[in-house]
């Protein structure tokens, strides 16, 4: 490999897309293909790959009708020959998957993958959820680590980043993991004296697995909707521990993820110390669970290595859900979860000649370099040197900064694309100067930050009814901040229900852009849904200052950045509304919230037991969401006061 060779970017083939490639379609046509007809199928494997960004998995043998399937072994040997050269050409790998028996003869599917530069790889992000205990650290620091855990915590050591975890045996902040693959699906790590160098794992790898290793313990929950939200994960592994089940927050991180459509696998651990009927049942219920109407997924159990590349290559596209059962300790079944996680690809799309975005998840003072920005890379392209608008300040301003140093994965590179985490050093800001929430973008998109914003939003669950100036945090992308409800399309919002919302934040303007995806929660309370209008006024406008208008009046005016509601928020909210539904049923039900039962920092039990509790002899008014009120504003600071470190 090296740095000569073409990038990603270079690699999507423009004119490809309008060729007509219906000559070289059938089983046979890689067998003994015409000069013409070569020249068309590189043609079509370069579109394939710049779509796939830079690896697809192609079949041999099969015929688009079904019948008569399969070659004969010569057919297939030169058929293979074919596709070699054609990967040859597209400096690409040629990896043979799985192949089968059918009606005529053998069908084979190979991965091709491009031979990428020392410094490009292609990179997933995947946030591992699961309850407490369930094996997640210890699962990453074997797949990363390369070594067996001893069922006592010994794999989970490598990761744990403070010093309180190492005591606790809990995960409390957002960890990042590699895990890298060659362009033939080897693992790369090598772990020297029990430490990962990341340079070396990048320029060694094809594809990087990042693992967003998110806390299991309901305490840290708000650090496991930003691991969720703020570091745009392509797929979730949900673990599950054999013996447990699903428990405590499983529930919970399930239906977080589905409600932010991100498609999830199961891993259960510990299949060595579980008993076999007791792995059975619950089997079964994870199953029940997984089919039940808030998930509406297909879960396929994952036992052969022809299961990891169907489910791989069906994961995105239908409702799959991959369940595999591993051990971390004998090392049961892991190699099936290797081979599919080799084969996931990104979902983030990449337009080379969008303008850049880039959303802030974390911020460092690195001495000798200074300010040190991390994050997503939304989308465009960012490369050495651009000048993008960093913000907005409290004020709402953007400023400008220049872009003097990137690095992806602790090496450093000349540009980072859409779908790819980087960091940024900045020069002449201070750290202070820079929160999680802010954004880069490019100058072309006249950025503008906003107090207030409407959603279109679904109330996934409630224990009372949501009204006007009721407060809660606002998770969207990297924001994460209280807001409270300046007015909603409806009086009042119970579980279930879906309204327009407009909210103000209480803190900072914010960026957002129409469409982002957002959670509204507070305790026990959950509400999805998408932005579906920017106000972009310089000051925030104060619910008691406003004058009675008419809902329709209201909804109609403004100054909005935009003012549409696309066809994907509609069909998003759809499918929220289904989720939903059920997921009041099946999914956020079982959760539990300490803070809420306990009535120890939460603003609205108080003020519920000022009101005489939840008894039946309630007043009307006890029934609704709480106004803001010195004791939630209480609330709300505590909850903000949760370290994220
Ligand atoms: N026997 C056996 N023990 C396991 C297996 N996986 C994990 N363990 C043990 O289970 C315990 C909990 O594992 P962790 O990796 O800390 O669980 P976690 O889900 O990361 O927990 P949090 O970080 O608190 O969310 C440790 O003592 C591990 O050694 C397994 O496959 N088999």
């Amino acid at each position: 490999m090296s740095d000569s060779k073409e990038t990603l970017s270079s690699f999507v083939d423009k004119s490809a897309k309008t060729t007509d490639f219906d000559k070289v379609l059938g089983r046979n046509i890689l067998v003994a293909p015409t000069e013409e007809q070569f020249e068309l199928l590189l043609q079509r494997l370069k579109q394939q790959l710049g779509e796939g960004r830079g690896e697809v998995i192609l079949e041999i043998g099969g015929s688009e009708d079904g019948s008569e399937n399969g070659l004969l072994e010569d057919e297939l040997e030169a058929a293979v020959a074919t596709l070699q050269s054609l990967a040859t050409t597209l400096e690409c790998s040629c990896v043979k998957l799985r192949e089968r028996k059918d009606v005529r003869g053998i069908i084979a599917q190979y991965l091709i993958r491009r031979v990428l530069g020392q410094s490009d790889f292609l990179e997933i992000r995947v946030a591992v959820v699961g309850n407490v205990d369930a094996g997640k650290s210890t699962l990453l620091g074997v797949l990363t680590h390369g070594e067996l855990d001893n069922g006592r915590g010994h794999a989970r050591q490598k990761l744990f980043r403070h010093k309180h975890e190492m005591e606790s045996g809990r995960t409390s902040s957002v960890g990042n993991d590699i895990l890298g693959f060659d362009e033939e699906g080897n693992v790369v790590n090598k772990p020297e004296h029990g430490a990962l160098d990341w340079v070396k794992i990048c320029e060694k790898s094809s594809k990087v697995i990042t693992f967003i290793d998110l806390a299991g313990h309901e305490r840290y929950l708000k650090t496991t909707v930003f691991g969720m939200t703020g570091h745009a994960p392509d797929f979730g592994m949900l673990m599950v521990g054999a013996n447990a089940g699903i428990i405590g927050m499983t529930k919970e991180h399930l239906g977080l993820a589905l409600a932010l459509s991100v498609p999830v696998f199961v891993v259960v651990t510990k299949i060595d110390m579980c008993p076999a009927n007791v792995l059975q049942d619950n089997l079964k219920m994870l199953i029940k669970i997984l089919k039940s109407p808030g998930c509406r997924k297909v879960p396929v159990m994952v036992k052969t290595t022809d299961d990891v590349i169907l489910s791989a290559t069906n994961f995105v596209s239908e409702r799959l859900c991959p369940i595999f059962q591993v051990s971390n300790v004998s090392g049961e079944n892991l190699e099936l979860l290797k081979t599919f996680l080799n084969l996931l690809t990104t979902r983030m799309e990449y337009h080379e000649n969008e303008p850049a975005e880039f959303q802030i998840d974390d911020t460092y003072s690195v001495p000798g370099v200074g300010t040190v920005v991390s994050g997503t890379t939304l989308k465009g392209v960012i490369r050495l040197n651009d000048t993008l608008m960093l913000g907005p300040d409290p004020l709402g301003h953007f400023q400008q900064i220049a872009v003097k140093s990137i690095h992806r994965k602790r090496m450093a590179v000349k540009e980072v694309r859409a779908g790819q985490t980087a960091s940024f050093a900045l020069k002449k800001i201070k750290r202070s100067q820079i929160r999680k929430g802010m954004v880069m973008v490019s100058p072309s998109l006249n950025p503008q930050a906003c107090w207030e914003f409407e959603g279109e939003i679904l109330v996934l669950h409630h224990p009372t009814t949501i009204s006007s100036r009721y407060q809660a945090m606002v998770h969207c992308g990297s924001i994460r901040q209280t807001a409270s409800i300046v007015r909603m399309s409806k009086d009042c919002l119970r579980t279930g229900d879906k309204a327009i919302i407009h909210f103000r934040f209480i803190k900072h303007p914010e960026y957002m852009t129409p469409g982002q995806r957002m959670v509204f929660r507070e305790g026990r309370t959950k509400a999805v849904g998408n932005i579906v209008r920017i106000i972009t006024q310089t000051t925030p406008t104060h619910p008691n200052t406003r004058t009675k208008q008419n809902k329709q009046q209201r909804y109609g005016g403004g100054n909005t950045q935009t003012n549409h509601v696309t066809k994907n928020v509609q069909s998003g909210l759809q499918e929220f509304s289904e989720i939903g539904t059920a997921v009041g049923e099946t999914t956020f039900e079982g959760s539990t919230d300490k803070r809420e039962h306990s009535g120890q920092k939460s603003g609205s039990r108080k003020g519920r037991g000022r009101r005489g509790g939840r008894g039946k002899n309630n007043n009307a008014n006890s029934n609704t969401a709480k106004p803001l009120t010195e004791t939630n504003i209480n609330s709300i600071s505590n909850l903000n006061s949760t370290k994220v470190q």
